[in-house]
């Protein structure tokens, strides 16, 4: 085909690496693709090309191929891979996590790190209005962990991630762009304080309505000293999405649980392996699968609530007559976005149904963060020596102080040379993040078991950085697409963490041996627990506001 025909080069390791799924499809269909595909890694080597369906998809498991995709060739990997389910789900890549690469995605990730998810905003976010952002994030990056960020450390859960998807849409090799917004950690964060656009204009910073991630841990909190039982699988999304929401929209989203709802269907469409997607050039297949139609009702359910949310702001905005809304107090994100789409500053315009895409990116990034939470508390439930000790830390650094302080815990060969295969363009590149994250070559042991010591000081591993720089772990990605939400993902998840751990012990009713707790995983495009975690907490420190 003409695709082939303009086939770049990437080098590859010798070995069997070309593979037809098609025989074999109940490999990727019938069972978790990325333990599947670790598990044929194993056998043809860390780089494979798998024919999965027509889709040509190089599956990539070692840290050296991670980062040959996500550094060395970044720039040809830069896009994500269009379906045709993710093309009806983002009205063709309209929103940010599958813009494709260029000029458009630049600007609307730059808008996004420096207006929501910088430093300095995640501060205002965050905070209850005391510290200093500046200083708040320079010891996050760079101090050393204090005693109180200590705990936290223990609880990184390696691999968190499921199946980096990239595709290789340019040529490999190409230079890369020095002016990049790589993630509210980098450049970003020390150039955020310039309005995105070039327009040089600071936005107000004033302070936001309602609570940040405190109050709104707190209210969680306050939920589960209420109950008997306490559901995290309802209760830790709906944290989540009310924390981000707050965020983007200035305040708790009315319609979040039709929002959660329709993210529940975007992610099981996004993730599952659609005959539609995998055979595109079959009309009969597209027809059949009504993959495409679901994805379209889905976009259409979402549009309609973030409708009401932005005709609610238009109002309000209209109303207040400084262009601020809310009585020229607040100026949250999607505020920020429709003044510029209302002024046209930014370079690349935005229409608004481009508005209500990228604020539905922010909904949907964030899932994420849940995922991460109830793992790490089902690990901690199945492990009451780690249980043990991260709780007695957690207490001992704010105990005294009744509740869990938010500065206090912000304190904290190449042997693919041998070989040079084509590879088409338009491949599908699947970056499985969670096999890296479970290899014995890097992880030696069991590489399974939920260790946290592993990255203590005195361990050879406590040097492996989460932030995109050493590929065995890599639950944020890596290069110029890695997760721009980072430091609000680890505030929001050190935090909650933080406080269930110093409020409770927490105990799984009717399981006598915790190391028995059903821990299968569910796939979809973040690699998620099957089933949700009923736990019963025992108040051990006064929750405020009781
Ligand atoms: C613990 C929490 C989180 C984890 C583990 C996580 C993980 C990831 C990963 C693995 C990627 C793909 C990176 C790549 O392709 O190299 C990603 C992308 C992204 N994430 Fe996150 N994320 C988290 C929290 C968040 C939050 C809180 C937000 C927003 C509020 C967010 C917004 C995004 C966006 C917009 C992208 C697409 C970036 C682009 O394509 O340029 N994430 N995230």
């Amino acid at each position: 085909t003409k695709r082939r025909r303009a086939a770049p080069a990437l080098r590859l390791p010798p070995g069997p690496w070309e593979l037809p799924v098609i025989g074999s499809l109940h490999h990727i269909a019938g069972r978790l693709p990325h333990r599947a595909m670790r598990d044929l890694a194993r056998r043809h080597g860390p780089v494979m090309l798998l024919r999965v369906g027509e889709v040509p998809t190089l599956v990539v498991s070692s840290r050296e191929a991670a980062r040959e995709v996500m550094k060395t060739h970044d720039v040809a990997f830069a896009s994500r891979p269009l379906s045709a389910t993710l093309r009806a789900m983002t009205d063709g890549g309209r929103d940010i996590i599958f813009a494709p690469y260029g000029d458009r995605w630049r600007r609307l990730r730059k808008v996004a790190v420096v207006e929501l998810l910088s430093a300095r905003r995640q501060t205002v976010v965050g905070s209850r209005g005391s510290c200093e952002p500046d200083k708040h994030w320079r010891r996050r990056q760079v101090g050393p962990a204090t005693a109180a960020a200590a705990p936290m450390r223990l609880l990184k859960v390696r691999g968190w991630g499921g199946l980096n998807l990239r595709a290789l849409e340019g040529g490999l090799g190409a230079a890369g762009d020095p002016a990049e917004v790589t993630g509210a950690g980098g450049r970003a964060g020390r150039r955020g304080r310039r309005r995105p656009g070039g327009g040089g204009r600071r936005l107000g910073r004033r302070r936001r309505r309602g609570r940040g991630i405190h109050g709104e841990v707190a209210a969680m909190l306050r939920a589960a000293a209420a109950r008997p039982a306490f559901d995290m699988r309802a209760a830790l999304p709906t944290l989540v999405a009310d924390t981000t929401m707050r965020a983007a929209v200035g305040d708790r989203c009315k319609h979040r649980d039709v929002l959660l709802r329709e993210l529940e269907r975007c992610i099981l469409l996004a993730g599952g392996f659609n005959p539609a997607d995998l055979w595109p050039s079959s009309r009969i297949v597209g027809r059949l699968s009504g993959a495409v139609g679901r994805a379209t009702a889905c976009c259409d359910a979402v549009r309609r609530v973030l409708d009401s949310i932005v005709d609610e702001h238009l109002e309000r905005m209209d109303m207040a007559g400084d262009g601020n809304g809310g009585g020229g107090e607040v100026e949250d994100f999607l505020q920020v976005l429709l003044k510029l789409h209302k002024d046209g500053s930014l370079e690349i315009p935005i229409n608004m149904d481009d508005i209500k895409h990228i604020i539905f990116d922010i909904f949907a990034g964030s899932e994420t963060s849940s995922v991460v939470l109830e793992w790490a508390m089902a690990e901690l439930i199945r492990n009451p020596r780690s249980m043990e000790r991260a709780a007695a830390e957690v207490r001992r650094a704010f105990a005294s102080r009744g509740a869990v302080d938010e500065d206090a815990l912000a304190a904290g060969e190449l042997r693919y040379l041998r070989h040079v295969v084509p590879v088409p363009r338009g491949t599908t590149v699947l970056v499985n993040a969670w096999a890296l994250g479970r290899d014995e070559r890097y992880w030696p042991g069991d590489p399974e078991e939920f260790r946290p010591e592993r990255f203590e000081d005195d361990d050879a591993m406590a040097a492996v950085d989460l932030r995109g720089a050493d590929f065995e772990l890599v639950p944020f990605g890596a290069g110029r697409r890695m997760c721009p939400g980072m430091p609000f993902g680890l505030a929001l998840v050190e935090h909650a963490l933080a406080g269930l751990l110093l409020h409770f012990d927490w105990e799984v009713p009717g399981l006598a041996d915790p190391a028995k707790l059903d821990m299968t995983e569910e796939f979809g495009i973040t690699a998620r627990r099957k089933n949700g975690l009923l736990l019963r907490p025992i108040l051990r420190v006064p929750v405020p506001g009781l």
